[in-house]
């Protein structure tokens, strides 16, 4: 039954034990409470709102708009609330969660079947305002992504010089040509569907492959690109159909027997379009239709690189000055420290940098949910291989083209050809120091933000070692928290390993900085490998 709101559901009111906040600025600012706290599902202001009352007030900057919220259960009477961030406060904030104490595991299952109805309620019906109109319904990528951050991506991806660096990035690109035109067995008279098709490349190569039609759904101005290129080969060109609009939201004419995309971005899961992808698999692909790729998998494996812990390290000296033009700098070094830290630092690196053999995490697109890639959670466990300082993780990824004839990885691997996507590594601001043999573990714990992106959790241990080792007892640990759509790009730095690995970082610290290129890059040309002075190695 619908009420004012539009929803059908009527408000709802549940009790609390406690809430608290974690804002982005801090991991433990909180207002958890004695007295006990009321959470109202409500749609008074025309947005399905999970309000927060004490005492009859109303907790400031703690409501979260329920179509761009995820929750997560931490515990039987647990949960975390991510969320835009829709209060008062003007601070560029990504997300902010808000954890929930419930006073028991009964009252915990209903809350979060409320709050799934009403996000579902949300983003099929739209929402009725309280005067009777009703607000445009959204389609799932607007709940989840903030328009100036969808803005800015598909206005990057607008732009010819961008997918002309794609296209130049020959290992990628030639893969998948390889990919598809050694596998025309599964094109060939087959509907298919080119998912973020850009400048349409990927469909071309489709058709030329046979197949009986593409449909080349692109969501930014490339469309009329695509459109153009296509029409320039003739041949392919009435095989084709561009289609204008996001995967979320467009119709098809019919169902494909096959999918094919390049929604990777850095560590595979940046730009958030795997979830685009999936939505297109659920939306158009017939069952078990073909999925090109059909697994990415997330490799990871401790590093040990001196040289760049110090020039990370290095970068916040500038804040330690305490006459800069009779002022002083020192009370924000700390917070520059942080932030040089929190940033991956994207670039090809040395293999032998690595301290022991890498681990991989599997994403199956033909299984997973759309969900399951709001948070990505992955225990770590390595054996070092060496004794020697570790500054972080390393990660790449590749993904699997299943055909029918011929299996092809495209790989980002360090040592393998060098692509657009390069390598990342988070940098810990404390090293930790491993022998040969010991085990070292960790966490790396990723949550989706509707910057379409991650923030990241790493954390690495080194376990005891060696004869009368307490069993499984812990040693040193060190964490960090990155953001993902903040990478440093490192490129065209220059790169020289030839200095032993365990020099010490206070020697290091106190040699000459390295020169630190900067390039002025805009938020969305750091989603991607963007310029032309660090553009993919050419084959
Ligand atoms: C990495 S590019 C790949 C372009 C092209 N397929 C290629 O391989 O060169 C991804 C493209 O997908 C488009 N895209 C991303 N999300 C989308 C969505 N939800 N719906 C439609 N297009 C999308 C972007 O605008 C971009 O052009």
């Amino acid at each position: 039954m619908d009420d004012s709101s539009g929803l059908k559901h009527k408000e709802l009111e549940f009790t609390l034990a406690a809430v608290s906040q974690l804002s982005s600025s801090s991991l433990s600012s909180s207002s958890s409470s004695s007295s006990s706290v009321i959470a109202r599902f409500s749609a008074d202001s025309g947005v399905a709102e999970l309000r927060f009352h004490r005492d009859s007030e109303f907790i400031d900057g703690f409501n979260v708009d329920i179509g761009t919220s995820q929750l997560f259960k931490l515990g039987p009477v647990q949960s975390l609330c991510v969320s835009e961030s829709s209060g008062a406060s003007k601070e560029k904030s990504y997300s902010r969660a808000v954890t929930i104490q419930f006073r028991n595991e009964d009252e915990s299952r209903d809350f979060h079947s409320a709050f799934e109805q009403w996000q579902k309620d949300v983003i099929q019906a739209g929402i009725h305002l309280p005067n009777g109109a009703i607000a445009a319904s959204k389609s799932k990528f607007d709940y989840k992504i903030e328009p100036s951050s969808a803005k800015m991506y598909f206005h990057y991806y607008g732009q010819l010089l961008h997918q002309q660096n794609m296209l130049q990035d020959y290992v990628r690109t030639g893969t998948y040509y390889a990919a598809v035109i050694e596998n025309r067995v599964d094109f060939t008279g087959r509907v298919v569907v080119d998912v973020g098709a850009g400048s349409g490349i990927l469909s071309l190569f489709a058709a030329q492959a046979g197949a009986k039609h593409v449909y080349a759904v692109e969501a930014s101005e490339m469309a009329e690109y695509a459109r153009k290129l296509i029409a320039g080969n003739p041949a392919l060109a009435q095989r084709i159909t561009v289609i204008k609009g996001k995967v979320e939201e467009v119709e098809l004419a019919e169902k494909a027997d096959i999918l094919i995309s390049e929604p990777m971005g850095t560590l595979l899961v940046n730009e958030r379009m795997l979830e685009s992808y999936i939505i297109a698999r659920d939306r158009f692909l017939v069952p078990n239709g073909k999925m090109f790729p059909s697994i990415g998998r997330i490799h990871m494996a401790p590093f040990s690189d001196e040289y760049l812990f110090v020039e990370i390290a290095n970068k916040a000296l500038f804040w330690q000055q305490q006459n800069y033009y009779g002022v002083d700098l020192t009370p924000l070094y700390g917070s520059a420290f942080q932030g040089y830290f929190s940033q991956p630092v994207v670039d090809a690196f040395d293999p032998r940098l690595l301290v022991s053999p890498p681990l991989c995490h599997v994403i199956d697109f033909n299984e997973i949910k759309e969900e399951d890639l709001f948070e990505i959670d992955i225990p770590l466990k390595f054996i070092a291989s060496v004794g020697t300082r570790v500054h972080g993780l390393a990660c790449w990824f590749d993904v699997l083209f299943n055909g029918s004839a011929v299996q092809r990885w495209l790989t980002t691997a360090p040592g393998a050809p060098t692509t657009h996507w390069y390598q990342i590594r988070c940098v810990l601001s404390q090293p930790i120091y491993v022998m040969a043999g010991q085990e070292i573990t960790g966490r790396l714990h990723m949550i989706a933000h509707n910057a379409q992106s991650y923030t990241m959790y790493l954390s690495l241990s080194a376990k005891m070692w060696g004869p009368g080792a307490v069993q499984g007892g812990i040693l040193q640990t060190s964490s960090g928290k990155l953001d993902l759509k903040e990478p440093y790009y490192r490129m065209s730095q220059p790169q020289s390993y030839t200095m032993a690995q365990d020099q010490q970082p206070q020697q290091l610290l106190q040699a000459q900085a390295i020169p630190i290129h900067t390039e002025d890059l805009d938020e969305a040309e750091l989603l991607r490998q963007p310029s032309e002075n660090t553009g993919p190695q050419l084959q």
